[in-house]
């Protein structure tokens, strides 16, 4: 089966994580730390609703990449992955009140 965008960027994040600080993004972040790795996420997550706010499509598309990059790292540092991720929305499927609404057939 072919390898999602995500998959692709989970492989290369892990082998960046061993990498030296000074030629990697990946790994200089994650030898700062998971505290600093989670601060990136919060800074990340307010630039992409700024850009929303501004009705900024373009920014918001970046800022969102940005987003998703660092909590990739931040999964793989907590030894987790997308896959739980998608797991988890899985397990909701069905949960939502609106959902269950949305999915009944008109009477
Ligand atoms: N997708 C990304 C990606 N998205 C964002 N970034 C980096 O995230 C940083 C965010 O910018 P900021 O201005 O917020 O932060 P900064 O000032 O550079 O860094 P801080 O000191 O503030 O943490 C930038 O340095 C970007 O280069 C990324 N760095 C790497 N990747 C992917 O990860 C792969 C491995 O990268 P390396 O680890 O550098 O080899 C790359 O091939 C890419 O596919």
């Amino acid at each position: 089966m072919a390898q999602s965008t995500i998959e692709r960027l989970e492989a290369v994040i892990a082998e960046r994580r061993k990498a030296s600080a000074d030629s990697s993004y990946v790994a200089k972040l994650t030898a700062r730390g998971r505290q600093r790795i989670a601060q990136k996420i919060g800074e990340e997550a307010v630039e992409t609703v700024i850009a929303a706010i501004q009705g900024d499509a373009k920014g918001v598309v970046g800022e969102s990449a940005d987003l998703i990059f660092h909590l990739l790292v931040l999964l793989a540092d907590m030894g987790l992955g997308w896959s739980d991720v998608l797991a988890e929305l899985d397990a909701r499927e069905g949960t939502s009140g609106i959902t269950e609404k949305l999915s009944r057939p008109q009477e």
